[in-house]
């Protein structure tokens, strides 16, 4: 099968993976390579709000689900408000009901001062929009206080850019079985997920440190794309 689908603009192939593929990534990172969630996410979060940071932006609101997705916009959300970006976080839960990794991202952006409250929201008027509210974890059509939030990222004038996958999108077919987040750009996570072929915006790979080994105890195909870059921009290559 060939499965490159993307290139750098140096023209180098970068594999598509499937939502099982970047899963199973996951875990040999983590279990058999001993790379941890939270470093992975710290360096999803840093690349996603110089992506963020790159617009221009003054002001920026980080939708954010549960999970890893969530947790790597919040994470984003403290980067940017670091560097004083006017940043408000809404969640498609109560704060006190978030879990795991994404949880300990809660708490730090709490103590800083970043305003954070449940969604459904507005549109957002402000000038970016982090979409984090759901990755390649999507399971079915999006439903509750996400629904809202993915929703709302339709009404709004600011710039929408998107955490891995637009929110609602099966991050391996493409399809979607509810509503999906449109966004002006996406920043993928270490490689191109398979569902982005059909995504009409560009589309941005971000390094989160992932070493060649796990993708060669994969049997994945990998060079690495990054150079002296943390965010390569890729091109579709037709097939
Ligand atoms: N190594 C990696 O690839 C890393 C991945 N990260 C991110 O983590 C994501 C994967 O994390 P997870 O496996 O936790 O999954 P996700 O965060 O993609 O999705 C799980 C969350 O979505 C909710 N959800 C799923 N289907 C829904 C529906 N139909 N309606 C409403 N809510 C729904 C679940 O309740 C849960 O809160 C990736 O897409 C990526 O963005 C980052 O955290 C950094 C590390
Ligand atoms: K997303």
């Amino acid at each position: 099968m060939e499965r490159a689908v993307y290139r750098t603009a140096g023209g180098m192939p970068v594999t598509a993976v499937t939502a099982d593929e970047m899963r199973e990534v996951d875990r040999v990172a983590t279990e058999e390579v001993g790379l941890g969630l939270l470093q992975m996410m710290e360096n999803a979060g840093r690349n996603l709000a110089s992506a963020v940071r790159a617009t221009g932006a003054d002001g920026a609101v980080v939708l954010a689900g549960d999970g890893g997705n969530g947790g790597g916009g919040l994470a984003c959300a403290r980067h940017l408000a670091n560097r004083d970006v006017a940043v408000e976080v809404v969640l498609d839960r109560p704060p006190a009901a978030l879990d795991g990794a994404a949880a300990r991202q809660h708490r730090v952006v709490d103590a800083m001062g970043v305003p954070v409250r449940e969604g459904p929201a507005g549109p957002p008027e402000t000038d970016a929009v982090v979409d984090a509210v759901i990755g390649y974890g999507l399971s079915g059509a999006v439903r509750g206080i996400a629904r809202d939030l993915v929703e709302a990222c339709g009404g709004t004038d600011a710039r929408v850019v998107s955490l891995d996958v637009p929110s609602g999108l099966d991050a391996t077919t493409g399809e979607s079985t509810g509503p999906v987040v449109d966004p002006a750009e996406v920043i993928t996570l270490a490689l191109p997920k398979t569902g982005l072929r059909g995504v009409d915006c560009p589309v941005t790979l971000a390094d989160i440190g992932i070493p060649r080994t796990v993708y060669r105890r994969l049997d994945v195909p990998y060079d690495p794309p990054f150079d002296d870059a943390y965010l390569v921009p890729l091109e579709r290559t037709g097939e």
